[in-house]
């Protein structure tokens, strides 16, 4: 009689030896670019992505920091998957010009978001972006600038009462702020994240982000039945049924509105994005999806860019008074809201955000999967099936590219009129909003939105830096905190 424990064991044994036929090529690429760090059996370097977001990041650098020392590659298993960290621009372009597929890590979202775009295979991602495109015309995003502007005074006038009182954290001030304006813009209404103490659709949204981002990194998460076992997943559906609840009655209530107004013979009242989306030819559930896609993709991101950039303001006084000295050849001393034109008059605000993306990027990690074989400049091949982890954070401090003062915060690399020669000259080294045909939508709408929170509160207060011990600010993965406090 044969012992069950020897059966499983044997069972186990050849599913293993299978594995590793099937992944030969693989693992030959990955055996050849090298990583230093060991990969476990199971979980590969999963061990290293134990913890909170903060841990991640940590990790993250690690393997970016890694890749710029090994010629811009080095290897990162999580389980069964094997992706190429990637912090050299020669070698995330020639992957993002012509790989498009999202692979396993942003499957994960697919909970949420269904086939969103974010996440979409190519083959429905593709019409989705042709439809959703024209939505972010920049007759379409100078109409958000009023809303823009209304929230950053709610913003500033919130910033009053912490005023010259201690330190503080402002990351809570701007990711409420963007969570109000996108919300506003993207589904036509207010929120109030920025003046109710709680909000449950808010609520449910940061808790399913951050639950979500924690499995994506950890491999033995990511089994669905096993998964569907654990306590998380009960709080996470119920998270996500929220969310669609919510969404699913801002969508009713717009096609009722829309009726009223076609019976009316129309209004004129300001569209949002969920309103354009209603007008295409996407069925409820898609609008669904995309319109998750926007607050999702849209909220966090231009809190993070907003949010370290003031940090590095209150650390740069004199950074800080060019900003100061720009806004008032602009304004002068009238107290009027920032207005759409004024936003392409302030170069210099937007050269400090972008030196402030180059560093802190919101999305610090992106991911691809290989549909088809990549042959590198080098010679060698990223073979078909694996994934690559294209690392924007390491990429954007690669010394090669951005010189020995590549962890300097500078912001005239990026004024236009400048003489300075360290911006380099290989577009795809500075892709805080990606790189390729899937690069961000939002991406004007996102400079417009920070530079806006960013003027009304330079126009108002003094940032000054954090009465702690000085520290540069630093990211966490999904969450990227301004963790450095700053007093105003
Ligand atoms: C500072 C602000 C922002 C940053 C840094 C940022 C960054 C990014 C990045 C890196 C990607 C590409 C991910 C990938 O290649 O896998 C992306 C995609 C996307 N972003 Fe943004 N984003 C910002 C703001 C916004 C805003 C405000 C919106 C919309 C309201 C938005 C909508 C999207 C959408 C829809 C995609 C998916 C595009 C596609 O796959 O076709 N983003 N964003």
């Amino acid at each position: 009689m044969v012992s069950p424990y020897f059966l499983i064991i044997l069972i186990w044994l050849i599913w293993v030896l299978f594995k590793r036929w099937q992944l030969r090529r693989i693992i030959n690429l990955s055996q050849a670019i090298g990583s230093r760090y060991p990969a476990l059996p199971l979980i590969g370097h999963g061990y290293l992505f134990a913890g909170d977001g903060e841990g991640r990041m940590t990790a993250f650098k690690k393997f970016g920091l890694e890749a710029t020392k090994n010629n811009g590659m080095t290897s990162l298993w999580l389980g069964y998957d094997y992706y190429t960290v990637i912090s050299d621009p020669v070698i995330a372009e020639a992957i993002m010009k012509t790989c498009l597929e999202k692979g396993y890590l942003m499957e994960v979202f697919s909970h949420l978001l269904g086939n969103g775009s974010l996440i979409a295979p190519v083959n429905i991602w593709r019409p989705r972006r042709k439809l959703v495109t024209p939505n972010f015309s920049l007759k379409n995003l100078q109409a958000f600038v009023k809303v823009f502007s209304q929230q950053s005074e709610i913003l500033a006038d919130r910033l009053a009462s912490v005023a010259d009182k201690n330190t503080f954290s402002i990351w809570k001030y701007f990711t409420t702020y963007s969570m109000d304006s996108v919300c506003e813009t993207t589904l036509g209404i207010k929120v109030h994240a920025q003046r109710l103490s709680h909000s449950p659709f808010l609520w449910a949204f940061e808790q399913y982000c951050r639950l979500t981002a924690a499995r994506m990194c950890q491999p033995w998460l990511w089994a669905s039945p096993l998964y569907h076992w654990l306590p998380q997943h009960a709080i996470l559906r119920a998270h996500r049924d929220n969310i669609w609840n919510y969404i699913d009655k801002i969508i009713k209530m717009k096609i009722e509105e829309r009726k009223c107004e076609q019976l009316s013979n129309g209004s004129e009242r300001d569209k949002s994005l969920l309103d354009m989306l209603l007008t295409s030819s996407l069925s409820e559930l898609e609008v669904r999806e995309e319109t998750l896609v926007l607050v999702l993709a849209g909220s966090d991101t231009s809190a993070v860019g907003a949010a370290f950039t003031a940090c590095l303001l209150s650390q740069y006084s004199h950074v800080q008074d060019k900003v100061y000295d720009e806004l008032y050849a602009v304004f002068g001393d009238s107290q009027r809201p920032v207005e759409a034109e004024d936003l392409s008059k302030l170069k210099y605000l937007e050269a400090v955000i972008k030196e402030s993306m180059r560093l802190y990027p919101p999305a610090a990690v992106i991911a691809r999967k290989l549909d088809k074989d990549v042959v590198l400049p080098s010679g060698i091949t990223l073979v078909k099936g694996s994934g690559a982890l294209i690392n924007i954070w390491a990429m954007h401090r690669n010394p090669r590219y951005w010189g020995k003062d590549a962890e300097l915060f500078l912001p005239d690399r990026f004024l236009p009129a400048s003489s300075d020669t360290r911006a380099p000259q290989r577009h795809a080294a500075y892709m805080p909003f990606s790189y390729g045909p899937r690069n961000c939508i939002g991406y004007q709408y996102g400079m417009m939105s920070m530079k806006t929170a960013l003027a009304t509160i330079v126009r108002r207060y003094r940032l000054l830096p954090a009465a702690l011990p000085p520290r540069p600010p630093h990211h966490r993965a999904h969450r990227t905190h301004c963790a450095s406090n700053t007093t105003l």
